[in-house]
């Protein structure tokens, strides 16, 4: 796709389109929402997920190792603390790990990756290798997904909460402490991008990367959604 950006506004307008495709809108996200996935399918989900929850750290630590700007590394380092966590917090894998266990599933299961298809691996796999080779601006814009997110985050803490009442509501503090930290990483994200992003070819590889993110979670979803397909009820569909 090739897109032709110029001024500050349509630039961010340009970023803020990639909205339409966001994972938000894929069929597993929209079943998931309204309530009609099953415990199968929830846990494929979960454990699939804690793929990509593994592999952001080292996404992250690839960006501070390509990233020239101190300040930029200074506050991008902040998320690597915010999913390994420190002595003071446990941090993003762990609470992951807690969402799975109230889930149903084992640590051991979730950390041996019996469970990851081969479509989540090779699109994990893909983002943090775009992280490793290309330009470190991109590799910035790539995470604006995370514009989008907090939205998708509240409907899904409210769908947990009404329709998974089988899973602990406290394993789900992953999501809530999600609430707080994607406006925060995305607005360091954004600032970043303007700055950087100031020519019409570099702005459209902004837009581009955050279009190949797009496609990575959207693909993660494809390979969970066929791995764990919904029971055909009477076969009537
Ligand atoms: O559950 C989601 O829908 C979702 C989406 C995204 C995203 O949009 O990239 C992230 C997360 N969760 C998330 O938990 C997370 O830590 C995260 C980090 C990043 C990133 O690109 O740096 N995206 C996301």
């Amino acid at each position: 796709m090739k897109l032709v950006v110029s001024d500050t506004e349509s630039f961010i307008g340009a970023l803020r389109a990639q909205s339409q495709r966001y994972h938000s809108r894929h069929p597993f996200h929209e079943m998931m929402n309204e309530g009609r996935l099953s415990r199968p399918q929830i846990q494929g989900w979960v454990a699939n997920r804690f793929y990509y929850q593994e592999n952001i750290p080292r996404k992250d630590a690839a960006i501070l190792a390509n990233c020239p700007d101190r300040e930029v590394r200074r506050r991008w380092i902040r998320r690597i603390h915010d999913h390994d966590g420190t002595a003071d917090s446990e941090g993003g894998i762990e609470a992951w790990l807690r969402l799975g266990e109230a889930a149903g599933l084992t640590r051991e299961e979730m950390w041996d990756e019996r469970h990851v298809v081969p479509g989540t691996r090779f699109a994990v796999d893909a983002y943090v290798n775009f992280a490793r080779t290309r330009p470190w601006v991109e590799a910035v814009a790539s995470s604006l997904t995370e514009l989008f997110a907090p939205d998708l985050m509240a409907e899904r803490l409210r769908a947990f909460e009404r329709f998974y009442t089988w899973i602990d509501p406290a394993g789900l503090a992953y999501f809530r402490s999600r609430l707080t930290q994607a406006p925060r990483d995305s607005e360091h994200a954004l600032e970043v991008v303007m700055e950087h992003c100031r020519t019409p070819d570099e702005q459209a590889r902004a837009v581009a990367a955050l279009s190949f993110k797009s496609d990575v979670l959207w693909s993660m979803l494809d390979a969970i959604d066929r791995a764990y397909p919904s029971s055909t009820p009477q076969g009537d569909h």
